[in-house]
């Protein structure tokens, strides 16, 4: 894709950009292979998470080819489903899905959102923080488009936890993820990407504690797949915040 055509965003922002541009095209065949068909799952748990209701507005942020987004269509067909993302190659590939057309695309970085404040009933979001250049920023960004009472609900991966298990999701990670991406044809750059920012990513109780710096209030939290895998949720308190602090690990 020609630069021309992308966002303007940081400079980790633009090599990631380019990075998810280049592997639009396989992205959600490698997704199913390489979570071994789990990943829908944790969609749908995103959006379980929710809380919806009929005619909601939500805005699916990161949303790449847009299954979340997909997600929240197929349960609820009369809300307004907005898929915002950097990468015009993945939002590319989601228009072409079937349902594409019942989705808003728009480009965005999730650092500087295009939306009025309190736009949304839940903004959803998967595999965003491990990419941002500020975690903190892009929370006070989806705070602020959150209507009160709002829900966030992320998804991502977390570094592999201490314990008998972690030479193999490590071994998993350097060594299988390049393997597969090679037999799909993909750039090995991606894979040691994943790979790199995975292990250096945060635990899911560290990312906890974002939430509640970004001032989110009910944050809690569950792990997938041996704890490689987590799920937050936390709402905008509606009218002004009350000290509830709480986490919680399910
Ligand atoms: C691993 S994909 C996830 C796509 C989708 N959410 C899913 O569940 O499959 C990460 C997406 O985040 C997008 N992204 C990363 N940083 C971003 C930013 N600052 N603003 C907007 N999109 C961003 C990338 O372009 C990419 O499409």
């Amino acid at each position: 894709m020609n630069d021309s055509y992308r966002l303007k965003t940081d400079e980790k922002g633009a090599r990631i950009q380019k990075m998810f541009d280049g592997l639009a095209a396989n992205y959600d065949l490698m997704n199913r292979i390489m979570t071994m068909g789990q990943d829908q799952r944790w969609r749908r748990y995103v959006v379980d998470q929710a809380g919806l209701k009929p005619g909601c507005t939500v805005l699916d942020l990161a949303a790449g080819t847009g299954d979340i987004a997909f997600e929240v269509r197929r349960r609820f067909d009369d809300a307004a489903v907005i898929a915002g993302d950097f990468s015009l190659g993945m939002m590319a590939f989601g228009t072409g899905r079937k349902g594409g057309d019942g989705v808003h695309w728009v480009a965005c970085d999730a650092l500087a959102l295009p939306f009025a404040d309190n736009s949304f009933d839940a903004v959803l979001f998967g595999y965003l923080l491990r990419n941002v250049t500020c975690i903190q920023t892009a929370l006070s960004e989806i705070r602020r488009v959150l209507k009160p009472g709002g829900k966030a609900v992320c998804l991502d991966t977390t570094p592999p936890p201490p314990g008998l298990l972690r030479p193999f999701i490590k071994s998993y990670l350097n060594h299988g993820l390049p393997l597969l991406g090679r037999a799909l044809g993909t750039d090995p750059s991606a894979y040691a990407y994943l790979s790199n920012s995975t292990q250096h990513f945060e635990t899911a109780e560290a990312l906890a504690d974002h939430f509640l710096q970004a001032e989110f209030d009910g944050v809690g939290f569950r792990h997938f797949l041996f704890k490689t895998i987590a799920v937050h949720w936390a709402s905008k308190q509606a009218g002004g915040r009350q000290h509830n602090t709480s986490k919680k690990d399910l």
